[in-house]
Parts: structure tokens; C-alpha cells; sequence
């Protein structure tokens, strides 16, 4: 099948700064990617290259098998941080007018529906809450019925119940078959949506696959976690990372850590054993959260 979107030996540079430094990757149709990277890491940079928006300074995109080109770029949607909505129209007429811009739309049921706007299409966009705002974005970036469609951060800033909300809306997308790049400083967001990710760090593509490849690839079973206060003075018999106000352990026969730890005279109050998640990754893999 061919991949929806190819990009070769991208490189962007910026006077004196590489934004981003010969990286190349392909997304499979269906699939949600997911690009994440600490910040200035490249993700933006990125992203405007594959939508057309800036020039690579070498290197190609590629969209639907072909050089990009201007028709390739009908049969994208782009969901921006921030697009500048028109004062004084409602949802409903935020809808029209945007759809007055392409030959083809999605019906504008369909659309209401698929981002649940029904309870708010005669508000005044200024009106909106955070969530709101962003389902009438996410609506904007898919009324021309793309077939690659870009998120760029798409929850920032919501509340816990409005992302969950969102994200239940990105799932409706992958339904109809849709394929989605995405860029987000939310971990458990790219585990819950993505198909595959890359891990982006200075401008270069650091770690590449699925979530769950790439968990299984950097971690052997799970993490024991120990306040640091409990090792005090005391020599563990195994290797720990050090964390801000924990110890860590990663093992794959928790019992056995634990008749250690016992055996070692370290109290066992506050140990937590935990899975490894992306965010761990990410951590492991460049050395600091993604909100640093
Ligand atoms: N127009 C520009 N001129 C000069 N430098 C730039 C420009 N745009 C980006 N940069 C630099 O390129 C690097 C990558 O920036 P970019 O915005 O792509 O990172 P990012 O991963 O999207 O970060 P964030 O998560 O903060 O949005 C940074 O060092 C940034 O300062």
C-alpha cells in the first residue's frame, strides 16, 4: 500500500540554528502518527514543511505517493494552535463560511455529529469554552473531507474530561478511515491515539514504533519505586536510578526485588511498583520531561 505521506532526508536550518537535521520517516493510510519531542526539539518545524507551509531547506515530501504539490494539498486538513476565528459568528456560521472555501465538503451534519458541536452551533465562537473551541477547530481542519489530517497540540491547555472528549473524537476519525499526524506534550494522549511515534530531540528522529514496541524495547518488566529517603545510608544490592524524590528499580521478578530490598534492612513504606509508560521513555530517552 502506498504510504500517504513520505518524508526523505528533511533538513531545515534557520541562520545559525539546524531545526531539523536530515530526518526521514513514512505514515502507512489508517494509521495515527505521532511526533513528540521536548521543546524546540523540531516537531513544529516539522510539521510546517509536511503541510507546505515553509520550505525544507533540503530534502522532500512526499504526500500520497507523489512530490507534494498543490493538489496533494487540497486533500489535507491542518488543525492549528490557533486559528483567528471571525468575531461575531456563531459556530454554525464559522461553518459556512469556511466550507465556502473548498469545491468539496463533508455535509455539515456529518460534521456536527463527528465533532459533536449539536449543543452549541448559535454560540458566538468568542463564547466558546476550551474544549468547544477546539471541536469547532478540529471541525474547520475537516471540512474539506481530507484524507491526512494534522493536529498540531490539539489539547493543550483543556481540562482532563475535555481531552478525554477529544480524544474519543480522533478515535471517530480513525474510524472513517482517516490518517492523522499528531503532535503532543501529553504522553498518555500519544498511548491512547497513536499507532506509531517518533521520539524527536534536537532535531533529529532519536526512537522510532509503536508504543508498545518501544516500551518493550527500553524497559525489561516493571519499575519498583522507593522514596529516597528509604535507602538512606544503606548500600542497594542492585542498580537504582536515581529520580527527583524517588529511587527506581526496574525488574522483571518483583518478589524477588522485594525479599532483596527486605533483606538489604530498607523500609518498604511508600514502594510502588508501576509499568513503564511513555512518559518514562521519554524521560530515559532524553533526560527530561516534556514540559521541562
Ligand atoms: N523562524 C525561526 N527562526 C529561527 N529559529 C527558529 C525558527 N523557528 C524555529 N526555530 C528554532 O528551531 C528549533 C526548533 O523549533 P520548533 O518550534 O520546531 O520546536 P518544537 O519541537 O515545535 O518546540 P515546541 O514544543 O516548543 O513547540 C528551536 O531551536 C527554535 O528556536
Amino acid at each position: 500500500m502506498t504510504d500517504i505521506l513520505t518524508v526523505h532526508r528533511l533538513v531545515k536550518r534557520f541562520k545559525s540554528v539546524t531545526a531539523v537535521n536530515d530526518i526521514s520517516f513514512s505514515v502507512s493510510p489508517g494509521q495515527c502518527f505521532g511526533l513528540l519531542g521536548p521543546n524546540g526539539a523540531g516537531k513544529t518545524t516539522t510539521i510546517e514543511m509536511m503541510e507546505g507551509i515553509s520550505k525544507p531547506s533540503s530534502g522532500e515530501v512526499r504526500l500520497f505517493g507523489e512530490p507534494a504539490d498543490r493538489r496533494a494539498y487540497e486533500r489535507i486538513g491542518i488543525q492549528f494552535q490557533n486559528t483567528a476565528l471571525q468575531d461575531y459568528l456563531t459556530v454554525e456560521e464559522t461553518l459556512k463560511l469556511f466550507a465556502a472555501f473548498y469545491p468539496v465538503t463533508l455535509p455539515r451534519e456529518e460534521l456536527i455529529e463527528l465533532c459533536s458541536l449539536g449543543d452549541f452551533l448559535d454560540r458566538d465562537t468568542r463564547r466558546l469554552s476550551g474544549g468547544q473551541r477546539q471541536r469547532l477547530l478540529l471541525a474547520l481542519a475537516l471540512i474539506n473531507d481530507p484524507d491526512l489530517v494534522f493536529l498540531d497540540e490539539p489539547t493543550t491547555g483543556l481540562d482532563p474530561q475535555s481531552r478525554r472528549n477529544f480524544w474519543e473524537l480522533v478515535q471517530g476519525i480513525k474510524r472513517r478511515g482517516k490518517t492523522i499526524v499528531l503532535t503532543t506534550h501529553y504522553m498518555d494522549e500519544a498511548q491512547v491515539l497513536c499507532d506509531d511515534i517518533a521520539i524527536m530531540d534536537q532535531g533529529r528522529i532519536i526512537e522510532r514504533g509503536s508504543p508498545e514496541a518501544l516500551l518493550s524495547r527500553h524497559f525489561d518488566g516493571v519499575m519498583v519505586h522507593l522514596p529516597k529517603s528509604a535507602a538512606e545510608g544503606r548500600t542497594l544490592p542492585f542498580e537504582v536510578l536515581e529520580l527527583d524524590d524517588r529511587l527506581e528499580i526496574q525488574t522483571g521478578q518483583v518478589d524477588r526485588t522485594v525479599q532483596q530490598l527486605t533483606a538489604a534492612g530498607i523500609p518498604l513504606d511508600g514502594l510502588q511498583v508501576k509499568s513503564p509508560n511513555l512518559e518514562d521513555l521519554f524521560l530515559k530517552l532524553t533526560g527530561h520531561a516534556l514540559r521541562a
